[in-house]
């Protein structure tokens, strides 16, 4: 008889590619203008989030599988080093203990790519050649985006020749905080442009742009000039990924869906570490967008630490063991 987890892992097997690729389209100012965003009704929605029943407990093993094939697997610190990169891959490849994968029915499940700073991408893709687990590099002066726009760009064609197949850019806060649309969706175009093949996220540092209708609006002009991906955050803003900004995003996203017929994907990222929040996550992204959505060709968290917790939770799925805690947060 087939089980919950083999329903699951049916619709589990995911591309490694992300398609279909956003071309774009012209700025369209109106549009943008028309983007707002009422905090209240965000909050109040985002709020009954966390304490809902998200995922039934008979199926959380699977979401906890699906969420480890949507992590963007990452290290962003002063000292790396080649050996942690390969340590990092070496986890990437094989995200849990064989013997939890083996008892789930998950056998061969990888994260969704590594994520590490430019000097880090040949490493990175070394240690990963030939599991088909793509390489994401941050770049264009990652966090701030404030060195020479020419070295930006020029970092992201070294990144994408080292072999990165997808470029995490940081836009420039001050065009939103000054309402220069014109000039983010330049700045974006070009990077995209620089990109070439790999596939290019926009990393809106959503804790530096002050309000929830700035999100919505640079949402929007990122995705008109290309982006594959908008992503909340650096992880090293004092706050990153919320609820409510990834409402205004996703909203962002599924508007130009319905709009143009191209799918963006969505990556919340930064301060993302406990395995039930991926689990609201992903709820979220079901209930805002559809099942299309939870594939890690259009869904991404980027997190150094989410993994860790999710194989303890799985360990006590296969077990048996569930803490207190997380038998309190999963109903
Ligand atoms: O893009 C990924 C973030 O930098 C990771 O942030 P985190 O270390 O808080 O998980």
């Amino acid at each position: 008889m087939q089980t919950a987890t083999d329903k699951q892992t049916e619709t589990m097997q995911l591309p490694q590619t992300l398609e279909p690729r956003n071309p774009g389209m012209d700025l369209d100012l109106d549009w943008v203008m028309r983007a707002t965003a009422n905090r209240s009704a965000i909050e109040r929605r985002a709020a009954t989030l966390p304490g809902r029943r998200s995922v039934k407990k008979v199926h959380q093993a699977a979401w906890l599988c699906r969420a480890i094939t949507c992590i963007d697997l990452t290290t962003l610190a002063g000292d790396d080093t080649v050996g942690r990169v390969a340590r990092l891959c070496a986890k990437a490849r094989q995200p849990v203990r064989a013997d939890l994968l083996e008892a789930l029915g998950m056998e061969g499940l990888t994260v969704g790519a590594v994520c590490v700073y430019h000097d880090m991408v040949e490493a990175a893709v070394q240690a990963l050649n030939g599991s088909g687990i793509p390489v994401a590099a941050v770049s264009t002066g990652f966090p701030a985006g404030l060195s020479p726009f020419h070295l930006r760009v020029a970092e992201i064609e070294e990144s994408v020749k080292a072999g990165a197949a997808e470029i995490d850019i940081v836009i420039s806060r001050r065009h939103v905080l000054t309402g220069n649309w014109d000039a983010l969706y330049d700045e974006m175009k070009t990077f995209r442009a620089a990109c070439g093949e790999a596939h290019v996220k926009a990393i809106l540092a959503t804790g530096e742009l002050g309000t929830l209708q700035n999100v919505a609006r640079a949402s929007l002009v990122c995705m008109m000039a290309g982006a594959d991906f908008i992503k909340t955050s650096t992880g090293k803003e004092s706050v990153n990924a919320t609820l409510p900004v990834s409402l205004v995003m996703i909203r962002a996203i599924r508007e130009y869906f319905e709009e143009t017929g191209y799918r963006v994907g969505y990556k919340p990222a930064g301060g993302i570490s406990k395995a039930k929040d991926s689990l609201v996550y992903l709820s979220l992204m079901k209930e805002e967008l559809g099942d299309r959505w939870l594939r890690n060709d259009l869904f991404r968290f980027g997190a150094s630490s989410l993994l860790g917790d999710i194989e303890r939770q799985l360990e006590h799925h296969v077990t048996g063991a569930y803490s207190a805690s997380w038998r309190h947060a999963s109903g």
